[in-house]
Order: C-alpha cells, then structure tokens, then sequence
C-alpha cells in the first residue's frame, strides 16, 4: 500500500518510496542537553516514533538515528550569546559535561517512559568534532566560507536555492536586518566554527585549523547524517521551529560539500502549545513528563493524547485533555484484558479492520483517524479473539504497550496488615481457634490470607 507522507520541501504530500532495497534513513534532530525535556520536545519525538512504526509496519527497515546536541547551540538562533550548554552548567552548579551526560540519561528514560523505539544509533556533537571540522574544511575548500572575528561563517549568497525549504525572502530579510549585521556579510550567514572568547577558557573547546573553538550547531547534524545514514538520506525531521534556520542551514552545508540537499523528505512536528503559547525550555516555565507523573498521570496517556491529534496541527495541552485521554487509555486497556481473558484461541487479525487502520497511518499519518477505527473494532461483532489479535497488530504503530499492562495491584489498607500479622502469631503459638476467628475478621473486610512455604499472601476475596 502506498504511503502518503507531508514533504515540507515540496510543501506537499508525496508518495514515499525508500532511495535503498536494505533500509530507510531516519535522521532526528536531538535534544540540546542544557535542561530535562519538556513535554513539547517529546510530542516531536512522539511523532517521529509513530514515522517510524509505520514505516515497520509497512515492511520497511529502518536505520534510525538521533543525535545529542551537547555543544555550540547558543541561546539566540542567530549565532549569538551564550552556549546553551554553558549556561545551563552556571544554572546548575554542574561541570558541562557532567549535565550534558545527566540530562542525556533523562531523556532516554522519558523516550522508555513513553515507550518509543530507541534509535538503532545515538551520536552526540561532542563525540564527532573531526567530521565536523573534516566537513567544515570541504566546505571551505569549496569557496563558500569566510572567517571573522569570532569564528567561520557560511556564505549564504553562494547557494541560489538557500532557504528554499522555509521559502525565505532574503531580500526582506537583508534590508531588515543590516544593522544587526556585525562582521557577517548577509543577514542569513550562519557559523560554522565559532572561536573561543578572546582570554576566556570554554569548558568545551578544541583545536582546529582556524583557532581554538566549538563548532556551530548545525554543522553536526550534516556531519553526523552523513556518518551513520548517507549524504542522501529519506526522510529528516524536526520541530516546525527548525524549518527557517537549523535545517535550512543543514541543507546549505551538505549541498555545499556533497552536492546534495540532505533528505529526500522534510518533515516536521508541530508544537505543542500552553496556554496558546509554545512550550519551550528556555523560557524556564515547562512541563516535565515527571511533572505529569507526579500528578498521578501515567506517561501512556500523553501518548495518547499525542495520537489524538495530527502531527502537523499545533496541539494546546491542558491537564482536562490529559485526563480525557488517561480515561480512554484505560478503557481501551480494560476492553483488551477482556478480550484477552475471554479469548481461549488465538487468532489472526480481522482483515477489513487492518487494511482500514492502514490505510489511515499511510495518509501522511493520520492517527485521529486511526484510534477512531480502534474504538471501532473495540465496539464490533467480532469475537474476542480476533479483537485482541487486530489490537495487538495495530499497537505495533500505536505503542500503547497493551500487551504488557497489568492492573495495579490493589493497596492493601495497613489494619488488613495488621489483623493477618496477629493472626501468624496466633498460628505460631498454636492458638488456632483465636487464628480462625482472624481469618474470618479478615474475610468480613474482603481479604483472603493463604499460609504459603515462604510465609503469606494476602488477596483480595
Ligand atoms: N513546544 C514544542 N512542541 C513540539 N516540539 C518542540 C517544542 N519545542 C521544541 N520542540 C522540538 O523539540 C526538539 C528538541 O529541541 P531542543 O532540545 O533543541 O529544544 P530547545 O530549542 O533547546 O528548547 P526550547 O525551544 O524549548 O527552548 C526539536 O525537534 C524541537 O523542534
Ligand atoms: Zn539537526
């Protein structure tokens, strides 16, 4: 069946067609490790994870690589201020490096939580500063950089197409911004090395052949890309804020070098917003999945709720919204363990139910869709059997995890506790009449205690 998937390059939905027999090059831009993940970030994630289910479900193999931004993102997209990472360390009271490797774990954990897929290759900027340097030294060579004071830069009026993927007007944005110009030489030049402070010692910085320094934040994923897929890859993604500047200026980089625009599908995540607003880290006011955890929230439903909405449409959180969507997890979760308890064969998916469900992942994704035909089967004729074998086809793109949900175990009140306790010590002094009579308190208040080898177990009646 054909997959229908939104190239922003093109602006259009085209029909995928892998560039390889053997797989599929999935590159994600990664998280910047100055701080935890907001739940905004992983909703990106969300979606690349559902990308590449479905990609998996229609038979495709998929090289799948994020990168660890752990140097020379600055705070202003514009190749100014500070090193995120920089900053983020003063913030914390921590080494870079030691927070750049903490928040790492805690974003593969948030991935887990939610469970994604984990890539089959995780690189971080500071484990690749020779390709980069290699990268930035081929661009050089080929007439399209210029060095300042304060590092190398790219010459974005070498390329004719540069900005082509976010349709930039650069005539706009030269007359607008020539004040701001500094040593560059057009209002969209971006660096690719930047050179360390003038008496200053960066926590991150290496040699290179231009002078001590980091490199710039683009230049890893074109360097990184082309490691682990090929210069020419299928399908790059990212947040929507990525499309003006960090891919913009990816695809500068790697057309300069290999004569290539990088991927052969743009595609992006749109935001998640609070209070109409985008959710972003820097401004310091987020939403952590933990937070959403310590509020009693299970991280399946954000998943859920993240199904429920189009990738390509903003989606607005709210705690109401999370717990609609809690409330549907559960019931599908309920329906399942139904089915499954009730389910004495096995089963092959329900074919018509299937080829629906597919046809709806291969609109460009369209998961909306796709749970509205779940909760469709859930309500069918069909036997419990086949239900639960299509659920269990159709969770291989949803990543609810049915399969392996168990129901809490109940919480046992400590008087229960308390009584069983008095009741052992009733049996050890061979106080059986007084022991029964426990045992029958226990009952009253709907608990069962069994005398087991290792001791006792107390069970709901
Ligand atoms: N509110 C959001 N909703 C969805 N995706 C987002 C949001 N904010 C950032 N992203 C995406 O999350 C991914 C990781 O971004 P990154 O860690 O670089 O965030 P950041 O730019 O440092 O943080 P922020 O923009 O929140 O200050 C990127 O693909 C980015 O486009
Ligand atoms: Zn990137």
């Amino acid at each position: 069946m054909d997959i229908l998937l939104y190239d922003n390059w093109e602006r259009k939905l085209r029909s995928f067609q892998p560039l390889r027999q053997d797989w599929v090059g999935l590159y994600c831009c990664g998280p910047t490790v100055y701080d935890y993940a907001h739940i905004g970030n992983l909703r990106t994630y969300l979606f690349e994870d559902v990308l590449r289910r479905t990609l998996e479900f229609n038979g495709h193999t998929v090289r799948h690589v994020i990168n660890i931004t752990d140097v020379g993102h600055l705070v202003s997209d514009a190749d100014d201020g500070e090193d995120k990472m920089e900053k983020g360390s003063r913030k914390a009271g921590e080494s870079a490096w030691d927070i750049a490797e903490r928040f790492t774990v805690a974003f593969k954990q948030d991935l887990h939580s939610l469970n994604m897929l984990p890539p089959q290759i995780w690189c971080k900027a500071t484990d690749h500063i020779a390709e980069q340097i290699a990268f930035i030294s081929t661009i050089e060579e080929k007439g399209y950089t210029y060095i300042t004071a304060d590092g190398v830069y790219f010459d974005t009026s070498k390329q004719d197409n540069y900005g082509y993927l976010a349709r930039l007007n650069r005539e706009g944005q030269e007359a607008g911004k020539r004040v701001a110009l500094g040593d560059k030489r057009n209002a969209t030049d971006f660096a690719l090395w930047k050179f360390s402070p003038a008496g200053e010692t960066r926590q991150m910085e290496w040699d290179s052949p231009w002078g001590r320094g980091f490199p710039g934040w683009h230049i890893e994923c074109s360097a990184m890309s082309a490691k682990y897929l090929e210069p020419w890859f299928d399908i790059h993604c990212g947040g929507e804020d990525h499309i003006p500047i960090h891919h913009t200026n990816e695809i500068a980089q790697t057309e300069a070098c290999y004569g290539t625009r990088l991927a052969n599908f743009w595609m992006h995540g749109y935001f998640l917003q609070i209070d109409a607003g985008k959710m972003s880290k820097s401004s310091g006011d987020f939403l952590r999945l933990q937070t959403l955890i310590d509020q009693r929230m299970d991280p399946l439903a954000y998943r859920y709720l993240c199904l429920t909405a189009h990738y390509r449409s903003q989606l607005n959180f709210s705690w109401e919204a999370l717990t609609a969507a809690q409330t549907a997890l559960q019931r599908l979760r309920d329906n399942y363990l139904s089915w499954a308890g009730e389910a004495d064969t096995a089963a092959e998916p329900d074919a018509g139910f299937t080829e629906r469900f597919h046809t709806e992942i291969n609109a460009d994704l369209n998961l909306p869709r796709a749970l509205a035909v779940v909760w469709e089967l859930a309500k069918s004729s069909l036997s419990p059997a086949v239900k639960k074998a299509t659920l269990d086809r159709f969770d291989l793109v949803l990543g609810l995890d049915l399969q392996n949900w168990q129901p809490p175990q109940q919480i046992i009140p400590d008087e229960v506790h308390a009584l069983a306790e008095r009741r052992r010590i009733s049996r050890e002094n061979k106080n059986w009449a007084e022991a029964d009579a426990l045992r029958n308190e226990l009952r009253e208040l709907g608990y069962e205690v069994e005398d087991t080898a290792g001791g006792m177990t107390i069970k709901p009646l």
